[in-house]
């Protein structure tokens, strides 16, 4: 019997890398009989690193060139931090799979030989909703942004150009930084992004997709599927500050929800909880009470 060849398509940062070969591992464990390769690709969200995102067109500049490649059938997977995704998702390319969540908590870094934040410093920032947090928390230090994957932001702060950088733990534990944590913040006081911590699997609409039963995790899932219908009820566009943080233990089921009302300059935030069952509803309930919040 010829072996079957799995082809994974990612984006060749070396997080996106270290991800992709995370699920990798979990297919090889299950299905040793898979062949399995890694294609790294640029994509767009890569490539112009001189504007922020919201400028040049928001999250789907990560993986437009992922997509196409899939349509193309040059991959037959694209494996993504499902928090660079955008709410809609092409019917023809469905998300299959979702990892168990690694932490999903903000974590702010100091530059190396640093041991305090300085007051007055930059703190860096690559989103809205961070930026918007952040100036709630360090009324003593401006915000400022910064683009670029992870090691080229980390590179920025220990050159001297902000008083510390908010990263996502998850990317710093896997790449194996976890030592440049100097605080976790709590998830109430930086609520995370809808989908932070979890990893989603991409493929082609109509394809048999069995063996990918060893990488889903339900949590994750239901905690995603949460996350997102709250943020594609609230939103249109992806440059308005939203944050959404589900959170599943046994069958109870809680949605802690952030969002910055441009009209009015208000930030307001809340919380929901129900049952796991009712993960749309719940999602779409709180964006409701807010928006009346206003
Ligand atoms: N926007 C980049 C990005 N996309 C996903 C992660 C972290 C890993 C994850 O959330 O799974 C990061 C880095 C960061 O925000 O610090």
């Amino acid at each position: 019997m010829e072996t079957r060849k799995i082809r994974i398509g990612s984006r060749d940062s070396k997080l996106a890398v270290i991800q992709s070969e995370l699920i990798m591992e979990m297919i090889r464990q299950a299905h040793p009989e898979l062949e399995l390769e890694l294609i790294t690709m640029k994509t767009t969200g890569d490539l112009i690193l001189d504007r922020s995102l919201d400028k040049i067109g928001g999250k789907g500049l990560f993986v437009k060139e992922l997509d196409q490649a899939l349509r193309d059938g040059r991959i037959d997977l694209a494996v993504h931090s499902l928090k660079d995704m955008p709410m809609e998702i092409p019917k023809d390319l469905p998300l299959l799979a979702f990892s168990k969540r690694e932490d999903p908590r903000d974590v702010l870094v100091l530059p190396k030989n640093s041991s305090e934040l300085h007051k007055g410093k930059p703190i860096g920032s690559s989103s809205a909703r961070r930026t918007l947090q952040l100036n709630r928390l360090f009324r003593d230090n401006p915000t400022a942004g910064i683009r670029g994957n992870v090691l080229t932001r980390l590179a920025k702060l220990d050159n001297g150009d902000y008083g510390a950088l908010v990263l996502a733990f998850a990317g710093l534990k896997r790449l194996n930084l976890e030592e440049r944590v100097s605080k976790i913040f709590d998830s109430a006081e930086m609520i995370p992004a809808a989908g932070q911590g979890i990893l989603a699997v991409q493929g082609r609409a109509g394809k048999d997709y069995a063996y990918l039963d060893c990488v889903n995790d339900k949590k994750a899932e239901i905690e995603a599927l949460t996350e997102r219908v709250f943020v594609t009820a609230l939103d249109g566009g992806c440059s308005s500050p939203i944050a959404a943080f589900a959170q599943l233990e046994g069958d109870r089921l809680r949605l802690t929800g952030l969002y910055y009302h441009e009209e009015t300059a208000r930030t307001i935030t809340g919380e929901i909880s129900g049952c796991r069952n009712d993960a749309e509803a719940l999602g779409r309930t709180l964006a409701m009470q807010l928006k009346t919040e206003v």
